[in-house]
């Protein structure tokens, strides 16, 4: 169990709202200490949470956009609020009417520039159709070994062998196709591919906001059709249709005996409407293994893309989304950037999350040293003074700019994470309860738990991720976040780039959680650490059999399902009296076995009028005079239950057997 303490103890709760920040100002930096757990720090924590849910910094006017990072569902707010007129997201407010929607939220607004200041996006250009073209940026989806990569890498190696200069490919998380200038010329003149892994990597950054595809190639095998994979892409294309372009690529088709048309109606069936059987939506047959195809593939790329009229503008401030990031010796921390607007050059000073970088060097997936990246084009950035994270924006200002945006999102970074200690320590709390209670229950004590405490809402598997290069921690996250239910799911505690330590192991056992390497290794001392403190440790180099082992442990989390299975039914067809030893009697019911196999040490159950009345165990079970433990069907025989002394003509005896199953997701 850990918590915060802080180097200088103000002297009241009064100073510490007076600097209008909690933490890490003026040296009272935040110190992850293990067990304090004294009045005072009880009180530290209370004031925290409620400083957490409370307080939101508002400059003197802001956008609606701006705000609604503030605060979400606040469009829903305004709308409720008779606000329709203002709710657009370019519409500024002044602080008065930011102030009063913030406090619809239950938030204390605390109007303050300073603390406010951060960087947004450039608003949208007023006149979008005089900007030039931008290339589109494609996702290959599609259910495991479908085809993707190797897709991927034929489009690729056929990319570099038309580069003016053969340099040596690059995995960066993205690549650019040249579109031949006969497929029209007002559609792009390349195409960017992203290849960071496959619609896990797409579904994080769906779920942070960050709209970075403009179309999706939906890969399908023609020798195995549609899989559960290709199900979950198409579930999310269906959410995006109005904003992605989509195209399914039908692959594999060099392989023998594969069937088109089947495959074409199975789509249908999910209401992917294919052009070919009359429908919106283009399909190309490709081999990727063969390349066949694929310069239609490009060709049907760019016409979307055309219709898609996509622009942006050429210069300014640059505005786009980290893709990857990784540390290489030499270079320091690396990440590749796609612009989205304006442009990237060598010297700006760019800000993602709460990482800074003066772009030193840039490179294309070929290697090539690039002098300014325009929109629509990815390029690794060195230069960043820290590790950005993969789907976090990337935006350009100024060097004390980027200062001020920085200090404000790194206190609300530690706001929010002591925000997660919080949640940790109550996790634990609870682990303890539960073990102390059974720990009573064995011993016999009685046990008082604070009635405050109980714990409500579903079962928790906390996961601490590590990956290998930011865009598949990202992936893995997207991938892992949101499996189980309403009883069960999965929690992401902490996502992070390299090897597993055993720091990594102390803070799952901390949290009670698990360890889910994506393509790292660990040490035999880690794994052994982890084995003693009961840590489960899960590494794959493919996302999808983490997801397996992942939702396996979150199914064993949920409630066993017991199902009762009848194995043998007998009818009392008349009562009669039979004596015990000495001169005690009891009333049996002469019945008949008619259905499966009575059985004497099995849980019986009687039924009368279509109804169970009575649970329980036979007590007597006779065939004539002698007592059997088990009566076959046709049998007539004497039964008798313990505790129930009202067996009636017509009732119907069951003997079942309980089963327990697993919980279902
Ligand atoms: N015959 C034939 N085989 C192909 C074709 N495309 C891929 N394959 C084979 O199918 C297998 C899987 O291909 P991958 O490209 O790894 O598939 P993937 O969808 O990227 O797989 P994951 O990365 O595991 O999701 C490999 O053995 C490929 O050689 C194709 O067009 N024709």
């Amino acid at each position: 169990m850990s918590a915060i303490s802080l180097q200088k103890t103000p002297r009241t709760k009064d100073a510490f709202k007076e600097r209008g920040s909690l933490l890490k100002t003026d040296g009272y930096q935040p110190v992850i200490q293990p067990k304090t757990n004294g009045p005072k720090v009880k009180k530290l924590w209370a004031y925290i949470e409620k400083r957490v849910t409370e307080d939101v910094y508002i400059p003197s006017t802001v956008s609606v956009e701006h705000l609604a990072r503030l605060l979400s569902d606040l469009q829903d707010k305004m709308f409720q609020a008779g606000m329709e007129a203002q709710s657009s997201f370019d519409y500024v407010l002044t602080s008065d009417y930011a102030v009063l929607l913030a406090e619809e939220f239950g938030r204390k607004p605390i109007v303050n520039d300073e603390a406010a200041f951060d960087l947004y996006p450039p608003p949208p250009h007023p006149n979008v159709a005089s900007l030039p073209t931008r290339p589109p940026v494609v996702t290959i989806m599609g259910h495991v070994d479908h085809g993707k990569t190797t897709l991927l890498d034929t489009l690729r190696s056929s990319s570099v062998a038309k580069g003016e200069v053969g340099g040596i490919t690059q995995h960066i998380g993205a690549f650019s196709v040249p579109v031949p200038s006969a497929s029209g010329a007002a559609g792009p003149q390349s195409i960017t591919f992203l290849d960071t892994p496959g619609h896990a990597a797409f579904s994080a950054m769906r779920a942070r906001g960050a709209q970075v595809t403009d179309i999706i190639v939906l890969v399908v095998a023609a020798d195995d059709g549609i899989m559960p994979q290709t199900r979950e892409v198409i579930e999310l294309i269906k959410k995006d249709r109005e904003k992605v372009g989509v195209v399914v690529a039908i692959n594999k088709i060099d392989k023998p005996g594969c069937d088109v048309d089947a495959l074409q109606k199975a789509l249908l069936v999910e209401d992917i409407h294919l052009e070919d059987l009359g429908g919106d939506t283009p399909s190309v047959e490709v081999s990727g293994l063969t390349g066949k195809g694929l310069p239609e593939l490009v060709e049907t790329l760019s016409l979307i893309a055309e219709i898609q009229d996509l622009r942006a503008e050429p210069d300014g401030a640059v505005f786009g989304y980290v893709l990857e990031s990784k540390v290489v010796k030499g270079l320091g921390a690396i990440a590749t950037v796609l612009v989205l607007r304006g442009c990237l050059k060598p010297g700006s000073h760019v800000l993602s999350g709460v990482h800074h970088a003066k772009v030193r060097m840039m490179q294309d997936s070929n290697g090539k040293s690039v002098k300014a990246a325009s929109p629509g084009m990815a390029v690794t950035v060195s230069g960043w003074k820290s590790l950005p994270s993969a789907g976090d924006e990337v935006l350009q200002g100024t060097e004390s700019e980027i200062k001020k945006a920085i200090a404000n999102r790194q206190r609300k970074a530690d706001i929010e994470a002591s925000l997660l200690d919080i949640e940790a320590i109550n996790s634990n709390r609870q682990k303890e309860r539960e073990r102390r209670q059974a720990e009573a229950e064995t011993t016999g004590e009685e046990l008082q738990l604070p009635k405050e405490e109980t714990p409500t809402g579903p079962k928790e598997l906390r996961l601490l991720i590590k990956a290998d290069v930011s865009g598949s921690a990202e992936a893995v996250e997207g991938a892992l976040q949101g499996i189980g239910n309403h009883l069960a799911v999965t929690k992401v505690i902490s996502s992070s780039v390299g090897d597993i330590l055993e720091s990594d192991v102390m803070m799952a056992k901390a949290v009670g959680g698990m360890i889910v390497g994506f393509s790292v290794s660990s040490s035999r001392p880690v794994e052994t650490l982890a084995a003693q403190h009961d840590v489960p440790i899960a590494m794959s180099d493919i996302i999808y059999r983490l997801m397996e082992d992942v939702r396996a442990r979150v199914i064993k989390l949920l409630p066993v399902i017991i199902e009762s299975k009848v194995i043998g039914e007998a009818k009392v067809l008349q009562l009669f009296e039979i004596q015990l030893k000495g001169k005690q009697t009891k009333t049996v019911a002469g019945s008949r076995v008619i259905n499966g196999i009575m059985e004497k040490n099995k849980p019986a159950r009687v039924i009368r009028d279509g109804a169970v009345i009575f649970e329980g165990t036979f007590e007597t079970m006779r065939h004539f005079k002698k007592d059997v433990t088990e009566l076959r069907k046709g049998t007539e025989c004497g039964l008798n239950l313990a505790d129930f002394d009202d067996l009636r003509t017509d009732d119907v005896i069951q003997t079942y057997e309980t089963i327990e199953k697993p919980g279902v997701l």
